[in-house]
């Protein structure tokens, strides 16, 4: 029967050609051609084009190709940044596929969900998604989300006979269904189609950039508009009046800072990636590097996961397992009554687990839970192996974080095991519970995690046809086998990755579910719980956020046996202190918290399908660590961004700066640069470099500063651009020109020179725009050392950039059509030389400034 056995391998096959994978259809983008177009016709380029085809009319036709061309370079450029983003993008999502347990041939076995097909037997327990629409044949205790499609935020009891919905989540219990459709065919496909149209909400990064663009558009089309009116006053012709405002406005447009920032987020996702760390989204990686806070839970992330029981306390005495590692060969150290008990206990316990422990090269290794895997090793090691029969169980109620135990009933016994407070007030009173509590904290300051084990027995249970949902009425009146100690030891990674947290000024809170005794002694033994602090149980937070956010808001806070909704508590509370928050998780209901968080960070290894899908980071090693790496990559991403836009942003001024100063002169002042030779500026000068400060690697001491959520245009970049780089190179270039007029023997307030010397001044100037730019493009890689100190060949991309420029330089000055279409010659020596100094002048002003503000705030980048 297709229920119990599931499909045939060979069925499934032909099933999964026949229907396809289990994928919804792809949500329909905007097709190629249309984002082609748009680069072309966004509001920049509409601004362009218009200036083109006045240009036309008012008889530049140089001018309107130069433009056409400019609009055309941007536009292509910015395709292939995004259409290169987006395959990053989507390289990362393939890197976590879904996977789900079904039954083949008979077999219990894992499959990807995609390859999830019609009459395929899955079985599902609390955490997973749904892989498709189904019927449940086993379900037991079990709840499932169905918010997403119902909008109903309770969960629903599922029972056998009802069907689920492909994408819901199992909250609760586990089961077993028959899928009934698959991809394009649930009804999650159906509704999917009706909500492809909306769009995600804004980044913070998205705003910020947006507000950037906006500003300095504004500026560049009143500065256009002004030189207009400005060049009318000075009895210009409507024509040069024209040239004037669109070259001035052309020259400060950013128009290709959006897709470098959006490329420049994509490489940072990527490097991320190369460390473990993979976002969900693209601007999750700046939100990164602003984080300033993290809470993580402790059993796979700061801990190992790899739990061994070495323990057993039980009324008759204790029972030690000693062995390396936690071999199958362990001695047990305890006396015959004691053992006996162990025995027994180990059975009940094994009985309420799912996990299991499967012998590899003489370890265990754990297939499913690795504490409840290491419930069956204890078993294995204890019990005969005959003893333990798996298919007596008869119903199951799942462990929960909120009852925190599991129990299960097997013949006529109910068999318990679950954190020790939530297990021994179901006990029938006795001198055992009383010195059971000694024991725990014993285990417990030795940092094990301690579970209780109980039973009873179940008066007529054969006869039940349908079990309840809720145990309660069973879990009562239980008698105290014992406890178990599971020893888990922290990672190696995490004492220096805490050590970097601090550095970098961000602090740490483990929130986890276990005994404060257990949290205490694991948090000392990683160095993370100050010795003049102590454990906050989750109980006693305080209900009032802004109090809450007070108690935590420190360095090693230690909050123990915390419930999912405690867990939401601390993230608002944390998040009203203004912090920017990073919270993993990687239960069925942690859901909630890790939205909440900026960055919720889910476990790709070991955690629920339901963590995930609401997380912004899944560490695909679940390691701590990770998480740090992650952060670093954030700001180092966001350092680039604020690197290529100063040396966007440097260049505008120099661009400028010819024009004002030929307004401010009432137009006696010849003007040093023309439009065209802007245009090609910005094409020559600013996209490789841009694009290879963009993909500059993290420097050593990036963690060492505090976080900071600055704006990306701050009073620094400010003050570095306008007040430091943009007028040295401004300086020297307008020095380039007069030098070449005066050796010509112009002086001011003289007619004009003849246009072979403004040609050859010009040409100066422009040369000099060039050589200051590539000084800045080295300059611009860090905020605080000098060029020199990072080593001029450190950044590969950045050395082609600047190569690909002089050669860009060469080919405008020397090949006469192109000379003659820019208005320039090739300089003249006195005028090169002029120039060349302004290679030093960038690097020695930089040098200065980055001294200055060393000095004065001690920051380093
Ligand atoms: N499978 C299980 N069966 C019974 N009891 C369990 C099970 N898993 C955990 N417990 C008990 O419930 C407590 C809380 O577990 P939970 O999984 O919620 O903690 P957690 O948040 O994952 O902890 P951590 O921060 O260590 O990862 C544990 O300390 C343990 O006593």
């Amino acid at each position: 029967m297709t229920a119990v056995t599931g499909l045939r391998a060979e069925e499934a096959a032909r099933l999964l050609a026949m229907d396809g994978p289990n994928t919804l259809p792809q949500v329909q983008t905007d097709p190629r051609w249309r984002r082609f177009a748009a680069e072309f016709t966004h509001f920049f380029a509409l601004l362009l084009w218009v200036a083109a085809a006045l240009a036309f009319v008012a008889g530049m036709p140089q001018l309107g190709v130069a433009v056409i061309v400019v609009v055309i370079i941007n536009g292509v450029f910015a395709f292939a940044q995004e259409a290169r983003a987006e395959r990053a993008a989507s390289k990362l999502r393939a890197m976590l596929p879904a996977h789900v347990m079904v039954r083949r041939d008979g077999r219990p076995m894992k499959v990807e969900a995609a390859q999830v097909v019609r009459g395929d037997v899955v079985l599902l327990t609390a955490g997973d998604r749904i892989p498709g629409d189904l019927e449940f044949s086993v379900a037991e205790a079990c709840t499932v989300d169905e918010s997403m499609l119902s909008g109903e935020s309770e969960p629903v009891a599922k029972h056998p006979g009802d069907v689920g919905y492909g994408g819901t989540f199992l909250v609760n219990g586990n089961a077993e269904a028959l899928v009934t459709a698959t991809g394009r065919r649930t009804r999650l496909a159906d509704i999917a189609s009706l909500t492809a149209e909306a769009r995600p909400p804004q980044s913070p990064l998205h705003k910020e950039l947006r507000r950037v663009v906006r500003i300095i558009s504004a500026v560049a089309l009143s500065f256009g508009g002004l030189f207009f009116a400005v060049s009318l006053l000075a009895g210009t012709s409507w024509r040069d009046a024209f040239l004037f405002a669109v070259g001035v406005s052309v020259a400060l447009i950013p128009e290709g800072l959006l897709p470098t920032v959006t490329l420049s987020l994509a490489m940072g996702a990527q490097r991320m990636a190369g460390r473990n760390a993979l976002v969900r989204h693209l601007e999750a990686v700046e939100t990164l590097g602003s984080t300033t806070f993290i809470c993580t839970d402790k059993t796979g992330t700061l801990t190992q996961n790899r739990m061994s029981a070495v323990e057993v306390w039980t009324p008759d005495g204790m029972v030690r397992l000693r062995g390396e590692g936690y071999t199958p060969t362990a001695e047990i150290i305890g006396g015959e009554a004691a053992v006996q008990r162990a025995r027994r206990l180990a059975r009940a316990a094994r009985a309420a687990s799912r996990g299991r422990a499967v012998l590899q090269k003489g370890q265990w290794s754990a297939d499913g839970d690795p504490m409840e895997a290491a419930l069956d090793a204890l078993a294995r090691r204890l019990a005969d192996a005959q003893d333990l029969d798996d298919d007596q169980v008869q119903f199951r109620w799942t462990f929960d974080p909120v009852r925190r135990r599991e129990s299960v009933a097997v013949g006529s016994e109910l068999l318990v095991k679950g954190a020790p407070e939530n297990v021994l007030p179901l006990c029938v009173p006795s001198t055992d519970l009383r010195t059971c509590s000694s024991a725990l904290e014993d285990m417990a300051g030795r940092g094990l995690r301690v579970l209780a084990v109980a039973e009873r027995t179940l008066p007529g249970t054969g006869l039940v046809e349908r079990w309840p949902d809720e145990p309660g009425q069973y879990e009562q009146h239980l008698t105290l086998l014992g406890l178990v100690g599971l020893h888990d030891p922290p990672r190696e990674s995490v004492a220096e990755a805490l050590q970097k947290a601090r550095m970098a000024g961000i602090k740490v809170a483990m929130v986890t579910g276990d005994h404060p005794t257990t949290a205490a002694a694991i948090a000392a033994e990683i160095g993370l719980l100050r010795p003049d602090r102590t454990v906050v149980e989750g109980k006693d937070l305080p209900d009032d956020g802004h109090l809450l956010g007070a108690l935590l808001d420190h360095d090693g806070a230690v909050i123990s046996r915390v419930s999912p909704e405690q867990k939401l508590r601390v993230a608002r509370a944390l998040q009203l202190r203004g912090h920017v928050l990073a919270m993993t998780g990687d239960g069925v209901n942690d859901g909630p918290a890790l939205q909440e968080a900026d960055i919720g960070v889910a476990m790709g290894a070991s955690g629920t399908d339901v963590a995930r899908e609401a997380a912004d980071l899944v560490l695909l090693d679940d390691d701590f660590a990770t998480i740090i790496a992650a952060v670093e990559q954030g700001r180092a991403t966001y350092a680039n961004i604020r690197r290529f836009l100063t040396y966007h942003l440097t260049d505008n001024v120099a661009e400028l700066t010819p024009f004002v100063v030929w307004a401010l002169s009432g137009g006696n002042f010849p003007l040093a640069l023309g439009v065209m030779q802007i245009l090609f500026l910005d094409i020559g000068t600013d996209l490789l470099p841009a694009l290879a400060l963009g993909s500059e690697r993290a420097g050593p001491r990036i963690l060492q500063r505090p976080p900071e959520r600055r704006h990306l245009m701050d009073s620094a970049l400010m003050i570095r651009v306008f007040a430091i780089l943009g007028p040295v190179e401004a300086v020297c270039e307008m020095a380039a020109f007069t030098v070449t007029l005066w050796l010509a023997g112009w002086r001011p307030g003289f007619p004009f020179p003849d246009v072979g010397v403004l040609a050859a001044a010009s040409g100066a100037a422009f040369t000099t725009v060039v050589l200051a730019q590539w000084a800045n493009a080295f300059a611009c890689r860090s905020e605080s050392v000098p060029p020199w100190r990072l080593g001029w060949a450190t950044n590969r991309l950045l050395l082609w950039a600047v190569a690909v420029e002089l050669l860009a330089l060469i080919a405008f000055l020397f090949i006469g059509p192109v000379a003659a279409m820019l208005g320039h010659a090739p300089p003249t020596v006195a005028g090169l030389l002029t120039g060349l100094l302004a290679i030093p002048a960038v690097l020695f002003a930089d040098y200065l400034y980055k001294r200055i503000r060393h000095r004065h705030r001690g920051a380093v980048v």
